[in-house]
């Protein structure tokens, strides 16, 4: 309706309006359910006002009073804008005012910290010291570019090499826990056929000599990367042979591998329990090891049941003593079954797996002081640090403001050659990863498509392309890339190696698939643009960056109002930074990237005025790209007859010819299901942080704006809907540190529904965006 209606700029005074709509012309009961609707919008406007903790609809103190000429109207229509006649509400006003207080300084002028995850110096500690052979020492040396470990590896390498007890391996993001495992497992795995001196041993190990180890890793990404360190590391062995098994590949060929003989395997946790289950040749008489890596990551994915199966099964599988060749392995290997858990961060779920897979295990952390505390339960403040060089900020931005605010932000951020080279954006959910690459890339081929000669990677082409909004003159190419668990293995692997191995900027919009050990050393930034569902996940997202002692920055977007709270339970005392000074720096200069072909980009180049003013003719280009028709028979060729069928709107059938209602343009469609899938995460952050992600808060149509929409769209979930309807009456809506009152009993009563709603909801969600695909189960 207001998408391409009238202009209205009027003052509309404090009380809601209430007027009479009539409606007229088609089926009665249409008519009847349109005139609800509307009485509905205006009693929920009237509540709206009595409502104690909805964000104050406020006019800010500064930015509109440029951008608006006329504060106190509801709409305001830029110049532009009325030229076409579209009806658009301004970014500036309306607006919820911060309570943080902010920080003067901007990010990159603030103190960096002495790094707490770096290597070693050499000077003071060497591999060799260790216990690692001379030969494992030099290979690090030499051929990775390692002289020292880092402070896990040398609290971790003497106990695993030594002593055949269970470990718990718990440290900062990018400190090296791979490496602290690994190398003590190829060390003494080597020692079945080389001598302490170096020289060989008469019984020589090779492929076909047992499986000695097996690491579990969550996400088929991370199995990939942990096969390839492991890989780098067999070059001093290549008598030893690792191997992966995990979703998305073909099970045939895993088979086959299986059969050649493997002495490390990598797996995702379902896909081994398969293998288990399924393939004979796969026999685990002479594991000696069972590392689990990001263990709390599996627990919370709902892996419980196959890594108790996976343990029970190794577990009751006889020890050998040697193996069918007579290679003894008693003496050298573990005289028992050793599992090493590890991860940064460390919950309830994961003293659960604690008791399902350690025995008496030894806690090992980066910090001497905390070696010496005893069990393997640790101080969950030292779970939840980032390291500490990593410069964090908060950029608090009101719902209708985080695009242009996101967009300014990466614009700024490649605005000089060479001052950032990656960086990664954290979104909620698949759908709204998929809806902001389509906005954000340019409508330019690649390269590699357009030229005949090169063999483009035709995994890539969907989810690789330029970036227009955020190049510059100087970085002129900056490639956008994204990544969620809803595409096929091939693609993201090809996708991951595009921006790993890119040497232009790159920037990958993501779901938490990626979170996890991921370990890509160029990226410089990381953008939390949605919250992490829990505050454990936030450290590993952020943890993609400041890796191994490099520097590194990352940003949450939080909005006026309960949000702003959750600041409060970061560990590095983020910045605060105010919004208006990112949109200042990120349109000092207009973008000059677009096509400079198209109405939009003459529309944006035009604009040489006030860095509000860019923001605001930047967001109506996306609205009105949204808008546009798409090209005849456009996306009628992505809907089945089905669907097309369901277009034609009256007369039975939708026979009607006259009636058919062309489809929407395929951007369109997906800022709405981005929308909705997004609204449906955020009911679907963990219960004790719920306070600070309260849905009953949001204001869907200023949140709708942030997706280039002029209005929210329906069909978001009536349980959610219904529950914010209900507080919203009930006046009992919780703000961050507040209590319940007037209500607590139906709260209690409501909240273990609500919960298993939720819960379902959280599972279904996962299954969408992550987890179902991540591990591949079939
Ligand atoms: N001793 C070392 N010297 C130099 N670089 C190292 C050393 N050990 C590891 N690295 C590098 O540090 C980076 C991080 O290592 P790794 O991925 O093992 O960290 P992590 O602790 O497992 O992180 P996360 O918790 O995020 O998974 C890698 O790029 C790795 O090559």
């Amino acid at each position: 309706m207001a998408d391409d209606g009238m202009l209205l700029n009027f003052e509309l005074g404090d009380t809601p309006l209430t007027t009479q709509v009539k409606f007229k012309g088609g089926r009665w009961r249409d008519r009847v359910r349109a005139q609800k609707n509307v009485k509905r919008g205006q009693d929920s406007a009237a509540d709206d006002s009595n409502r104690p903790n909805k964000r104050l609809r406020t006019v800010d103190h500064d930015g509109p009073k440029t951008a608006n000429p006329n504060p106190s109207s509801a709409v305001w229509v830029p110049s532009h804008a009325m030229k076409t006649g579209q009806v658009t509400s301004s970014l500036f006003t309306s607006n919820p005012t911060a309570v943080t207080n902010f920080d003067e300084i901007p990010l990159e002028e603030s103190e960096p910290a002495k790094p707490s995850n770096a290597p070693l110096s050499s000077e003071a500690e060497s591999f060799l010291s260790l216990g690692l052979s001379r030969r494992v020492a030099q290979h690090l040396a030499n051929k990775l570019e390692m002289k020292a470990p880092t402070a896990i590896q040398k609290n971790t390498i003497p106990q695993l090499v030594k002593e055949d007890s269970d470990a718990f391996l718990q440290a900062e993001t990018g400190s090296g826990k791979t490496l602290a495992y690994l190398l003590p497992i190829v060390q003494r795995i080597m020692a079945l056929s080389v001598n302490e001196d170096g020289t060989p041993k008469a019984q020589k190990v090779h492929r076909n000599s047992g499986l000695f180890a097996i690491i579990l890793a969550p996400t088929r990404e991370l199995c990939k990367q942990i096969a390839v360190v492991l890989e780098k590391l067999l070059r001093c062995a290549p008598w030893l042979v690792s191997t992966t098994v995990i979703g998305g590949e073909s099970k045939h060929s895993e088979k086959a591998r299986l059969r050649k003989g493997v002495n490390i395997l990598i797996a995702t946790p379902g896909r081994l329990t398969d293998h288990l289950d399924n393939t004979e040749v796969l026999n685990v008489g002479t594991v000696r090891w069972l590392v689990l890596d990001e263990g709390d990551r599996m627990m919370e994915m709902g892996f419980e049941d196959d890594i108790k199966t996976i343990v029970g099964k190794i577990r009751a599988d006889k020890l050998l003593k040697e193996n069918g060749e007579g290679v003894v392995l008693e003496g050298v290997l573990p005289s028992r079954r050793v599992t090493v858990l590890c991860s940064a961060t460390m919950k309830m779920n994961v003293q659960k797996l604690g008791e399902i897979s350690l025995e008496d295990a030894v806690h090992i952390t980066a910090s001497k002081s905390d070696m010496e505390d005893d069990g393997a339960k640790g101080s969950s403040e030292a779970a939840f640090s980032a390291p500490s060089q990593l410069k964090q900020s908060v950029i608090v931005t009101p719902a209708k403001l985080r695009l242009v605010t996101l967009i300014a932000l990466l614009k700024s951020t490649f605005a000089r050659k060479g001052s950032v080279m990656k960086a990664i954006i954290f979104i909620s959910c698949a759908d709204s990863v998929d809806f902001h690459f389509d906005l954000l890339k340019s409508p330019i081929l690649l390269e590699t498509d357009k030229d005949d000669d090169a063999k483009p990677n035709i995994h890539i082409q969907g989810t690789v392309a330029p970036a227009c909004y955020i190049s510059s003159p100087a970085n002129p190419k900056v490639l956008l890339h994204k990544l969620h668990g809803s595409l096929a293995q091939p693609v993201r692997t090809a996708t991951l190696h595009s921006f790993t191995d890119c040497k232009e900027p790159a920037v990958l919009i993501t779901t938490d698939i990626s979170s996890r050990g991921l370990d890509v050393p160029a990226v410089e930034l990381v953008v939390e643009y949605d919250p992490a569902f829990a505050v454990a996940d936030h450290v590993h997202r952020i943890g993609r960056t400041a890796r191994a002692g490099r520097p590194g920055k990352a940003v949450l977007f939080l909005l006026p109002g309960c949000e702003e709270g959750y600041k409060s339970i970061l560990s590095g005392a983020p910045l605060a930074q105010r919004y208006e000074s990112i949109l200042e720096k990120g349109f000092a200069t207009p973008i000059t990237s677009l096509p400079s072909t198209s109405a939009e980009g003459a529309t944006l180049e035009s604009e040489k005025q006030s860095w509000t003013s860019r923001a605001e003719a930047l967001q109506l280009h996306f609205e009105q790209r949204l808008l546009a028709k798409p090209a005849s028979g456009a996306n009628a060729d992505e809907e089945t007859p089905k669907k097309k069928g369901a277009w034609a709107k009256g007369g039975k059938g939708g026979k009607g010819k006259d009636n058919i209602k062309p489809p929407d343009d395929p951007l369109l469609v997906s800022a709405r299901q981005g929308f909705r899938s997004h609204i449906r995460a955020y009911a679907t952050h963990v219960r004790e942080e719920r306070g600070y992600f309260d849905l009953t808060q949001l204001h869907l149509g200023h949140m709708a704006k942030s997706f280039g929409l002029r209005e929210a769209p329906g069909g978001i979930g009536g349980g959610v809907m219904a529950r914010k309807v209900n507080k919203s009456h009930a006046g009992a809506g919780k703000s961050s540190g507040g209590n319940h009152k007037g209500g607590d009993d139906d709260d209690d009563a409501g909240g273990a529904v609500d919960e298993a709603a939720r819960k379902r909801m959280r599972d279904k969600m996962r299954s969408v965006m992550n987890a179902a695909s991540e591990f591949n189960l079939g």
